[in-house]
């Protein structure tokens, strides 16, 4: 990283915050090309045997020859458009990582929302890093340790941001994007990771 951060993070993992990983009017133009670009859709989840639909859109990106598991689908990512490749490159050269691939979420208003999960999918390795780009509307981006569950932390995700989440955050500390109906509109988050093994 280039410069000194402060880990959010109290133990078992490493968090940092880059407010402004994009200015205002940078995060506006990636808001609208990413809305119009990407293929998004709805996609189903098999929970506890059930299939339900997810509670927002989803698209799946990255290196030709990837595939990835999530969630009991098996997903085969679209070639990189400019405009993912524009922020890939400000994420990688902001944090020193580089990405193979990226999960794309569309909220589209505060009824939208992931629940409490970890990406510690067995194809992310050990130790995964995940940079994490958000464009549009703010939200709360929620943290809970996987066994201390009093141990608790929340971050406001804006418009333009990039939480860079490391070390053994995915294995003990589980997140989610909680609804909030109060919110009318829409976010746009932008996971890259690196597939390890297909
Ligand atoms: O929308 C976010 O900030 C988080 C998304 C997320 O956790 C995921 O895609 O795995
Ligand atoms: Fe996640």
């Amino acid at each position: 990283m280039k410069e000194k951060h402060e880990n959010i993070l109290p133990v078992d993992g490493e968090i940092y915050l880059f407010p402004a990983l994009f200015d205002d009017s940078t995060s506006a133009e990636l808001f609208d090309l990413l809305m119009q670009n990407i293929q998004w859709k709805q996609e189903p989840v098999k929970i506890m045997g059930q299939e339900i639909m997810q509670p927002r859109l989803t698209a799946w990106y990255g290196d030709e020859g990837q595939s990835y598991s999530y969630t009991g689908i098996t997903m085969h990512p679209l070639r990189w458009t400019k405009e993912l490749l524009f922020i890939k490159k400000a994420v990688e050269d902001v944090s020193g990582e580089c990405f193979n691939s990226a999960l794309l979420n569309l909220y589209r208003d505060g009824n939208d929302s992931v629940g409490w999960h970890r990406d510690n999918e067995k194809s992310l390795g050990i130790n995964p890093v995940i940079g994490s780009v958000s464009l549009g509307e703010s939200r709360e981006f929620s943290l809970k340790h996987y066994k201390e569950k009093k141990w608790r932390r929340k971050i406001m995700l804006d418009n333009g941001s990039l939480l860079l989440m490391k070390g053994e955050t995915q294995h003990k500390w589980l997140h989610s994007i909680q609804k909030n109906t109060a919110i009318t509109k829409p976010r746009i988050n932008i996971t890259f990771r690196t597939i390890k093994e297909v």
